[in-house]
């Protein structure tokens, strides 16, 4: 008998937006305007929750599906969950504003760390005077297997539908990018309803004027999911363990275990094969640079 009941009240959706300790989740194209028990914010877009039902449109979230992925920001005082379940993650470059290395490199050890496909989409091709240097920057990434897409989405959105539906289709993916790079038009692009959608959400979740704040999901006509998140400033990864930290860093692995000391950490030590392959110019100072920042930021931790 109680058990009957149990199966009537309780919904299973997936969260399409969060802000703050506010969720939205979709149950079968009904939305409803959902909060934790206590104060747990352990909840991210893109998870399939199971809801219990207290209003019209409010639901309690009383569990999270075992997840496949989850993308993760962190410093040394919380994390901040990005999304969860997804299967791609597109990082949205342009040939200006200028793009900053260390906040690509960072989203792609954390998709590394996440077991997530990253892909570079380069955007704005149209500014002629700045691609062959932008270019040559998006070219240490595809020279690391990280596919780089070329795009304008200003001067040719028929090209850039074409050249980015097809990657989109039947994954979860991600869209991150610096401020200005154009992410927003990308995500208009291709989701032309997206405006609608964002009123939609930032009603019920009553986040007044800040549309632009919270991460939020769209689904795509095929039933692919595309995710919309904040541009970002900063990328912590203050939860990668040293061990995680050096085979996030994909042109680390032919040397790994090739050095002297079988726990070297590839920062100073003798006869170290990662630092003989950065000396031969074989990977990138900018990213052993980073892979050495990254654990010094991971010592920090507090707890
Ligand atoms: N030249 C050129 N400009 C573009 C292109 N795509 C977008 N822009 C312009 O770049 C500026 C930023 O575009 P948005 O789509 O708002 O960029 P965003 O990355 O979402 O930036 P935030 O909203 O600040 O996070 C706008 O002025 C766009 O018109 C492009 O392909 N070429
Ligand atoms: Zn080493």
């Amino acid at each position: 008998m109680s058990k009957d009941k149990k199966i009537d009240t309780t919904l299973s959706g997936t969260i399409i937006a969060a802000h703050g300790r506010h969720y939205l989740a979709d149950v079968n194209g009904e939305k409803f305007q959902c909060v934790t028990r206590g104060k747990k914010t352990n909840v991210a877009v893109g998870d399939v929750v199971h809801l219990v039902q207290t209003s019209n449109d409010q639901a309690v979230i009383e569990k999270i599906a075992e997840r496949t992925t989850l993308l993760y920001r962190s410093d040394q005082y919380k994390s901040k969950l990005l999304a969860a379940n997804i299967s791609r993650l597109f990082i949205v470059i342009a040939t200006e504003p200028g793009f900053a290395d260390d906040l690509v490199s960072r989203s792609l050890v954390a998709a590394e760390a996440a077991g997530i496909e990253a892909h570079l989409i380069l955007n704005k091709t149209d500014v002629a005077d700045l691609l062959p240097r932008a270019r040559e920057r998006a070219g240490v990434y595809a020279a690391l297997g990280y596919p780089v897409h070329e795009v304008s989405a200003r001067t040719n959105p028929e090209h850039a539908l074409a050249v980015l539906r097809p990657l989109l289709a039947g994954q979860s993916s991600i869209f991150i990018g610096q401020s200005g790079m154009g992410k927003s038009s990308l995500i208009n692009l291709l989701v032309p309803d997206a405006d609608i959608a964002v009123r939609e959400i930032s009603a019920a979740l009553d986040t007044g004027k800040h549309t632009t704040t919270f991460t939020r999901l769209y689904w795509l006509p095929d039933g692919a999911a595309i995710i919309d998140s904040p541009g970002f400033q900063e990328f912590g990864l203050y939860h990668l363990s040293e061990g995680m930290l050096e085979r996030a860093f994909v042109e680390f692995k032919p040397y790994l275990g090739g050095c002297k000391y079988y726990n070297c950490r590839h920062l100073a030590e003798p006869q170290c094969a990662v630092l003989t392959a950065v000396a031969e110019g074989k990977i990138a100072k900018h990213r052993h640079e980073l892979y050495a920042q990254l654990l010094h930021e991971s010592a920090q931790t507090l707890y």
